[in-house]
């Protein structure tokens, strides 16, 4: 099932689990509040701006929350770089307020450039990354930008004295496996087969891996690197591409979706903001908490409810004037399969021409079908992160986000 991917050069299997973290418990932290966007100004404070944070991907569609939550939430940012091959134009927008923005246009598997735009910085976010589950890119090119990116952005914090670095890694680090078994209420120490052939989840694995080793590494000046990882599991909120795919289907269909997965296959999913929210958070504590906090792994999670990938989805699309066919799939599963496998046959067909990556292939498919729920408060207890938003707001946004996509659809 899936790609044959993985391991150095995107070929044969990676396996094994992904380091976890040793059981430590440390004190709960206070609540904020989110003041929504970057006209709503600054969060007051006293506090010195004396801190350089580097984000790269933070054109991306978590990079962006990141960067807009770092401009609300971290009161001792001087200056804040955003580091992506692509720059958005939005980022003008940011360089009216208090904290320099810097944008950086550049490439993680240059090394050089990495270590350009981290010297200096105090912390780094590393969430650039190619998130390819559809065959668009090559696996020796999903390893080159996860894995050998990652190992640059680790040896730029080593050579210039950057201390702290924080990873984007994914919850495909643990799963869904290539045997389908399920991850039902899972946290970071619950033991799970994690084996993967896709080349996306083992270049996030290794790249995890990375990070947590270097933890402790001497970098220049001679003191301690800090590192983390969080894992996020399928992120939805404003900007999300496949959310985006899911809604222009459905009106191409006429304004249906038909259910291809059981309603019983619960996926966990988490809102961006809150994502984003724990970045920062994590950021700034793991400077206060090295010896707790460094070299583990955090699951993101907040309220939003445990339901199917398609049930979740028609939280925001049903709003919008979307209906799911069906109470229970409509095509048998064998079916399915024929169908996402004749797909990945014909984007190796049709590869030399243009590229064709539908949602449905062996790999996505597989994913759907595998119930992966996360049941956590390790953020909570080590560095006191609680959910900015409620599932509730974090629903509406995502609602009005897709309206003013139809909107623009219209
Ligand atoms: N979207 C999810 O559901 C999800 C879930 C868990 C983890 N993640 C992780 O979060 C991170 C961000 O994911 P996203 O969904 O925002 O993806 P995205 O594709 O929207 O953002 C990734 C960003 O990285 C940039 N980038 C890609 N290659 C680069 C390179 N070689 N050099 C510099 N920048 C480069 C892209 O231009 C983009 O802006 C990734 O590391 C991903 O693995 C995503
Ligand atoms: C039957 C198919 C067509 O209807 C299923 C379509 C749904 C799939 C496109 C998505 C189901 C699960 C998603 C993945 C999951 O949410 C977690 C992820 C980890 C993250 O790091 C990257 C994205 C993803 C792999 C996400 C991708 C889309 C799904 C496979």
């Amino acid at each position: 099932m899936g790609q044959e991917g993985g391991g150095a050069s995107g070929r044969g299997r990676c396996v094994g689990r992904p380091a976890g973290a040793p059981k430590e418990d440390g004190p709960s932290g206070g609540q904020f509040e989110y003041l929504g966007t970057v006209a709503a100004g600054m969060a007051d404070s006293t506090e010195v701006r004396e801190l350089v944070y580097l984000v790269t991907g933070g054109c991306g569609f978590l990079g962006e929350h990141v960067v807009r939550m770092l401009l609300q939430r971290e009161p001792r940012l001087l200056e804040l770089r955003v580091f992506d091959l692509h720059l958005g134009a939005w980022l003008e927008e940011l360089k009216t307020g208090p904290v320099q923005v810097t944008a950086i246009q550049g490439d993680v598997t240059q090394a050089h450039e990495v270590a350009a735009a981290v010297a200096g910085a105090h912390v780094v976010i590393h969430t650039a990354g190619l998130v390819d589950v559809f065959g668009r890119a090559s696996p020796e090119t999903i390893y080159e930008v996860n894995v050998q990116g990652t190992k640059n952005v680790i040896e730029a914090c080593v050579q210039t004295g950057t201390r702290f670095l924080v990873y984007t890694s994914s919850m495909e680090v643990v799963g869904p496996n290539i045997k389908g078994h399920h991850f039902y209420r899972g946290n970071e120490d619950t033991p799970y087969e994690a084996v993967h052939r896709h080349p996306y989840p083992c270049s996030k694995a290794q790249a995890e891996r990375l990070v947590l080793e270097a933890n402790g590494r001497k970098v220049h000046g001679g003191l301690p690197l800090v590192t983390c990882a969080l894992r996020p599991t399928g992120i939805y909120g404003e900007g999300h591409q496949i959310m985006r795919d899911f809604y222009h289907q459905g009106l191409r269909l006429g304004g249906r979706l038909f259910r291809t997965i059981p309603a019983s296959v619960e996926h966990g999913r988490v809102y961006v903001g809150n994502v984003a929210w724990m970045h920062v958070l994590v950021a700034r504590e793991l400077q206060q908490r090295a010896a707790l906090m460094g070299g583990q792994v955090y699951f993101c999670y907040d309220q939003s409810p445990y339901k199917s990938y398609e049930d979740f989805n028609m939280e925001f699309l049903g709003p919008c004037g979307l209906r799911l066919v069906e109470t229970r799939p409509l095509v048998p599963y064998w079916l399915l399969m024929l169908l996402a496998a004749l797909n990945a046959l014909l984007q190796w067909l049709l590869r030399p021409l243009l590229l064709y990556a539908p949602l449905l292939n062996p790999y996505t498919l597989a994913v759907a079908n595998t119930a992966f729920t996360v049941n956590t408060d390790k953020a909570q207890r080590h560095f006191g992160y609680e959910p900015l938003f409620s599932w509730e707001d974090s629903r509406t946004r995502t609602i009005r986000w897709v309206q003013a996509m139809e909107g623009s659809a219209r």
